[in-house]
């Protein structure tokens, strides 16, 4: 048995679905401001990546550039899948953008061929949402209508599913309903996920690793090793949390190893780009 399928199999994660992603040398100007320095990173299928970091780091053009709703100024983005031609990809926003003159389903359904208009119902179903299908988006809750904006991002069947700050304007409780959403049918489904969020906490309930971006560089990959599903009670998520905004919150520039204590701990190292540190944490 593969290696992949095996890790699959014991995190109960549908194998094969999700395509890797490789970026190597990856740069964004605007106007001759560079916002993204020489980006190198390796996802692999099926993984959930988080990245975090202060406004205006760079996070969503950086998700832009992998959706390829932005041309890079330099360097490549790669998608890595066994099967030929583009791998299905789909993302989700803070905000739904539904059409408020379609019907709850019809949104769902939109750009499906009509024959496959049915699986629209499906994936509401999936969502929770099958007893709204006929409703307009304006009668529904702020979090409703992110089900009804994941649910047509899941009819396509994505093989890589990016998520800008899709929980951002939600309130606290159904913002951890969202995630354990997110987190069940990313199991199931088996695609690759990649978050960006403000919410420490959210990275470290839902990734297998956290991206923190400064200045348009990545500077910690740090790879979680929590069991799932996670419990933010327990004594080692909350330090990692801690420690991640720690560094989230120091100021860029500074001694990158200024929360390194040498303590030991369950995380095992991930993929680390030239010049990246990893959290050292204790418990
Ligand atoms: N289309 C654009 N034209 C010019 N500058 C842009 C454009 N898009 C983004 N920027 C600049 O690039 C930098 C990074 O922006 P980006 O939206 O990626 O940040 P972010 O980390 O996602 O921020 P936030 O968390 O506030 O959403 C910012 O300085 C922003 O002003």
């Amino acid at each position: 048995m593969r290696h992949d399928q095996q890790e699959n199999q014991e995190l109960g994660r549908a194998a094969g679905r999700g395509v890797g992603l490789k970026l190597r040398a990856v740069s964004k100007a605007f106007s001759g401001r560079t916002v993204l320095h020489d980006i190198d990173l390796d996802i692999a299928p099926g993984e959930f990546v988080a990245i975090v970091g202060r406004s205006g780091c760079g996070k969503s053009t950086l998700l832009r550039l992998v959706a390829q709703l932005d041309a890079a100024s330099g360097g490549e983005v790669v998608y890595e899948h066994d099967a030929g031609g583009e791998p299905e990809v789909r993302i989700m926003f803070q905000d739904a953008r539904l059409l408020p003159w379609k019907r709850v389903q019809a949104n769902v359904a939109l750009g499906l061929p009509r024959q496959h208009a049915p699986l629209a119902l499906h994936a509401l179903q999936q969502v929770g949402l099958d007893q709204r299908a006929g409703e307009w988006p304006a009668v529904l809750s702020g979090g409703q209508r992110q089900r009804v904006a994941l649910a047509r991002a899941l009819v396509h069947d994505p093989q890589l599913l990016l998520l800008d700050e899709p929980l951002g304007a939600l309130d606290a409780l159904t913002r951890i309903e969202m995630q354990a959403l997110i987190e069940s049918l990313w199991r199931e489904r088996g695609f690759t996920a990649l978050l960006v969020t403000h919410d420490v906490q959210e990275a470290v309930a839902l990734a297998d690793r956290v991206l923190l971006i400064e200045d348009g560089r990545v500077t910690l990959d740090q790879r979680i090793t929590l069991a799932r599903p996670r419990s933010r009670g327990q004594a080692q998520f909350a330090a990692l949390e801690e420690a991640i905004l720690a560094r989230v919150l120091r100021h860029p520039g500074s001694d990158a190893n200024a929360i390194d204590d040498g303590a030991t701990a369950e995380l095992e190292p991930a993929f680390v780009p030239r010049g990246v540190q990893q959290v050292q944490w204790a418990v």
